[in-house]
């Protein structure tokens, strides 16, 4: 496919409608993928967002000629190529990242690193050239160590702010408002709970001691429920395997619209929303950590901070904290090593 020719076609597109109330840019990063597809439908459709704009490494033409015929005022934009990844990113308010390998049964999250990272580093040396104020959002995985690789990059170009970059952890306070509101009957909407920690296995700490409607569980069903939140990307990997692989896609769309609608609340000045998320901060022994946040016009405006936690919680809290910091520390030592490479090649 010719991009060059792509990218004019969908300059001519990108003018209609353009007079919404709220000016946001989201750029989507890994658009034709199994998340970055209907995450896009969610965009297209939502008021909060002026313009769209769709980046992939494959099949964008597609994926923007259709979205392109969704009638909602919101312009759409889309790339394809990694020579397009500047213009793609250009005045972006939020750049989601969704681009990546997925896991398959058998795997970690963890062992999606070694293909991952290098798509985080390209993207976030990108952020930090077009657009070092956007709120960076990842999604990809691990997000424990993408994270932290992320901010080494925007720190070495002079512009990490701890304020705009995010690792997406809003998937599992989604699965926990589904399945508590299972348990107490209630409507999953009514069900608020922090998700602390990080975004893997018995990183990902569900507070239940703070769930509001209260939940009364005896130690082995609080237990089960724990286990069940920290291992549902699991479920979903397994169940899919029987149907050509992959990982959750539908509903972390629908939990990446969550964040970034909360996202461009906060940035319009619409209210104080809060979501958890993983991002630097000084709560806990280690450099990012999930908590609550109030989200406001420069990115986070305040961390709310460690909720208050049950001596069942404090125990696996520091299970939490000691995986953390080993996932932390992948993604350092991966920038570390990728810079020496780096000066060595300059030397050669
Ligand atoms: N944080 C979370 O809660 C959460 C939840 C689900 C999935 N994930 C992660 O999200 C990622 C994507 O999952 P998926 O199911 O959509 O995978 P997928 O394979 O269906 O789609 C990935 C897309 O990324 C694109 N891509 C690959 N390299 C790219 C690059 N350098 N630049 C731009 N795009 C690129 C691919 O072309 C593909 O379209 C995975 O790493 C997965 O583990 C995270
Ligand atoms: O489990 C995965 O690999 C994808 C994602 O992190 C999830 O929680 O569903």
């Amino acid at each position: 496919m010719n991009s060059l020719k792509f990218r004019q076609i969908t300059r001519l597109v990108r003018n209609f409608g353009t007079t919404t109330r709220n000016d946001f840019k989201v750029a989507v990063v890994g658009s034709s993928g199994g998340i970055g597809q209907p995450l896009c439908l969610l965009l297209k459709r939502n008021k909060l967002v002026s313009k769209l704009s769709i980046y992939d490494i494959k099949k964008t033409p597609g994926v923007y000629a259709d979205l392109s015929h969704i009638d909602t005022k919101i312009s759409i934009e889309g790339f394809q190529c990694a020579e397009n990844l500047p213009a793609a990113l250009e005045k972006a308010h939020v750049v989601m990242v969704v681009g990546g390998t997925a896991r398959k049964p058998g795997m970690k999250r963890e062992d999606l690193f070694n293909k991952n990272a290098s798509v985080v580093e390209e993207i976030a040396n990108v952020v930090a050239e077009k657009c070092p104020k956007a709120l960076f959002c990842i999604v990809t995985n691990p997000v424990n160590s993408c994270v932290p690789l992320a901010a080494e990059i925007l720190k070495k170009k002079n512009v990490f702010d701890p304020k705009r970059l995010f690792g997406v952890t809003t998937l599992d306070l989604v699965r926990s408002r589904t399945f508590i509101a299972q348990i107490l009957g209630v409507e999953p909407s009514k069900v608020v709970m922090p998700v602390i920690g990080g975004h893997s296995g018995q990183t990902i700490l569900p507070v239940l001691s703070q769930c509001k409607p209260a939940l009364k569980l005896d130690k082995e069903k609080a237990t089960k429920l724990i286990k069940r939140i920290q291992e549902a990307g699991t479920e979903v990997v397994k169940a899919k395997d029987q149907d050509g692989g992959g990982s959750a896609t539908l509903s972390m769309a629908h939990a990446a619209l969550l964040f970034t609608e909360a996202l461009l609340k906060g940035l319009k000045g619409d209210g104080k929303p809060v979501k958890c998320s993983f991002v630097a901060s000084d709560v806990s022994d280690c450099a990012y950590f999930s908590t609550p946040l109030q989200l406001g016009k420069n990115g986070v405006e305040k961390n709310l901070g460690l909720p208050k936690l049950s001596a069942d919680e404090e125990k696996l809290y520091c299970i939490a904290v000691e995986q953390l910091k080993k996932d932390i520390q992948k993604g350092i030592d991966y920038f570390k090593k990728s810079n020496k490479d780096d000066k060595k090649d300059k030397k050669c």
